[in-house]
């Protein structure tokens, strides 16, 4: 399909299947438009333009040409991680280590917390969960809203736990994408503990090595994977977060804060 510009997008269908499929997608936009034109006129448009549905919407359709003239944030959506910052200062990370150690030695590693990838982490029940949580939300929510369009008060943690990579067990993560809609990547121990390690994401063939403390945020739905450490161990704080009622509607953070 090579010379058809914007048509080599449809691959190796005929002429016939790329009308067809135009059609499709067309009758799917109208549709839409007259569902949020029904929506508009029920609820009116400052109500439709501050509903979770609007800019959940708004915010997944945000890396699309068409989408690009409505925005005025710069997306997440499909775009290279970013820095958010230091979340936790040496002090802090100190104190949560201290937590997740006796946690792990009270009840051991989990292996089979996440389905299809195993991972050997802890969920972030410790004494100093509230602590976390609070300061993960205050700081990220408000930094979401600004790279997603949608406000502050519609996130919630999907799930927060704490990996522990290390030589001798789980060394690495294969690609994957997260369910939820952004997920945070946060170094806590030093990174003269270990050698390798850093998180991989294919599209950008970028591989981020984080620095303890700063808050790293990438859209969940670009393939990634934890990069294999060589020696030592490697713990990383993982949180998955959405809106209230994204795809299944489950949140984490009221059973601990
Ligand atoms: O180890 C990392 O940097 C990535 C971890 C990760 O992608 C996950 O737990 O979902
Ligand atoms: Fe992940």
């Amino acid at each position: 399909m090579e010379g058809y510009g914007d048509l080599s997008l449809f691959g190796e269908m005929s002429a016939e299947e790329q009308a067809q499929a135009e059609e499709f997608r067309k009758a799917r936009q109208s549709e839409r438009q007259q569902k949020q034109k029904e929506q508009i006129d029920k609820i009116g448009e400052v109500e439709w333009v501050n509903s979770l549905e609007f800019q959940r919407q708004r915010y997944l359709r945000s890396n699309r040409k068409d989408a690009q003239g409505d925005l005025n944030f710069e997306t997440l959506r499909d775009r290279e991680p970013m820095n958010f910052g230091q979340a936790f200062s040496r002090a802090e990370l100190i104190l949560i280590l201290t937590s997740v150690n006796e946690y792990v030695l009270e009840k051991g590693w989990t292996t089979q917390r996440h389905g299809a990838f195993p991972t050997r982490d802890v969920p972030k029940d410790t004494s100093v969960s509230s602590m976390v949580f609070g300061r993960l939300k205050d700081m990220l929510f408000p930094l979401l809203a600004k790279h997603t369009g949608i406000s502050a008060d519609k996130w919630r943690f999907r799930d927060l736990f704490v990996i522990g990579y290390h030589e001798d067990h789980q060394r690495a993560l294969e690609l994957h994408s997260d369910g939820c809609l952004a997920s945070l990547t946060l170094l806590m121990n030093d990174t003269g503990e270990f050698e390798g390690g850093g998180t991989y994401f294919e599209k950008f063939d970028l591989h981020i090595k984080q620095e303890p403390g700063d808050a790293w945020i990438h859209d969940a739905k670009l393939s990634h994977s934890g990069v294999s450490i060589t020696r030592g161990s490697r713990i990383v704080m993982v949180a998955f977060m959405d809106t209230a009622g994204g795809f299944t509607g489950k949140h984490i953070e009221s059973k601990f804060s």
